[in-house]
């Protein structure tokens, strides 16, 4: 085991330990107890109060979208390995005796399921722009949004988890409003972390493209400053911090998906802010300990707990 894994399997063993979180049986996948949630609400809370002066408008989805919405994402074509669809029974009592005689022989039997035209989300904020109409106003449009997000990426680090939320703050606006929210709150968000008590660097970063193509497409987010992560090194100095956080500029992608326009006619530009809000709670349980009562008053108080 390499000693980053060690690292990972001991902050693991300690969340599952303490009574934190529980191991559901599947890597990345727990069950959250009352010392999780009551850390996890004060952190949402305090993400919230932090972009209060946004006004941003409040919207909450279910955990999956539909298929057409999936698809004008585009996600498919950057991170299939990801991805994730909802798949049902629709078949006769015959294909039910077919089933259950699969499983009876143990043999998968999710095969005889069809795909249900439904997707898990991956990204909480993509089924707003689907929502804006065609002209978005002048000033542009900000939203709250939180929910749960779904990627298929199985690992044993508890900082990396299959069913996890994120609290969005998005902005859809002209090129110089996008930028702006994006530029314009990186600071904040940096003085909200590091009042928790976390150690945060803000680095430009980029999504996990798939493939060939993919890395090309990395090298660009990355040479255009297109993201921030705002990592904290949550096992120990030696290896890489992880990102708890991050800031956004999607420049045209979903205004071209999605054909939203300015009022003066050019596509729209929009930028998320994005708290992980599992990835923050964990990060805490490892720098303070696993009883908040036992944290100093200033990170207590920053969270208002
Ligand atoms: N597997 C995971 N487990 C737990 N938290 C995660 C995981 N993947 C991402 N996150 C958290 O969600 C945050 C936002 O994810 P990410 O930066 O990929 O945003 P995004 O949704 O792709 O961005 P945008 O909405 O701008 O397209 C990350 O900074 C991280 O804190
Ligand atoms: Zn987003």
């Amino acid at each position: 085991m390499s000693a980053l894994d060690a690292a990972r399997s001991d902050l693991r063993g300690r969340l599952l330990a303490d009574g934190v979180l529980i191991d559901l049986g599947s890597p990345g996948l727990y069950g959250r107890t009352g010392v999780f949630e009551r850390v996890y609400a004060a952190v949402d809370a305090a993400a919230v109060r932090s972009q209060a002066d946004l006004d941003a408008e409040v919207l909450r989805f279910p955990p999956v979208e539909p298929l057409a919405a999936f698809e004008r994402t585009d996600y498919i074509a950057s991170f299939p390995d990801l991805a994730a669809s909802i798949s049902g029974f629709t078949g006769d009592d015959r294909t039910h005796r077919a089933l259950l005689a699969a499983r009876e022989r143990g043999e998968r039997w999710e095969t005889f399921l069809e795909p249900a035209d439904l997707m898990l989300t991956p990204a909480v904020c993509h089924p707003v722009y689907g929502l804006i109409g065609d002209t978005v106003p002048e000033g542009g449009r900000a939203f709250d949004i939180v929910g749960d997000s779904f990627r298929r990426e199985p690992s044993l680090d508890p900082m990396r988890l299959q069913a996890f939320h994120m609290h969005e703050f998005v902005h859809v606006g002209t090129p110089e409003s996008a930028k702006a929210h994006r530029d314009g709150r990186i600071p904040g968000m940096r003085a909200l972390l590091e009042s928790f008590g976390l150690a945060i660097d803000v680095v430009p970063a980029n999504d996990p493209f798939f493939g060939r193509v993919g890395q090309m497409l990395a090298r660009n987010q990355v040479e255009q400053s297109l993201k921030y992560e705002f990592v904290t090194p949550v096992h120990g100095p030696d290896h890489d911090a992880t990102a708890i956080a991050s800031a956004n500029l999607h420049e045209d992608h979903f205004g071209t998906a999605f054909g939203l326009r300015t009022t003066d006619g050019e596509v729209a530009h929009s930028a998320c802010l994005a708290f992980g809000l599992e990835r923050i709670t964990i990060a805490l349980f490892a720098a303070h300990g696993t009883d908040p009562d036992r944290w100093t008053s200033d990170v207590r108080a920053a969270l208002a707990l």
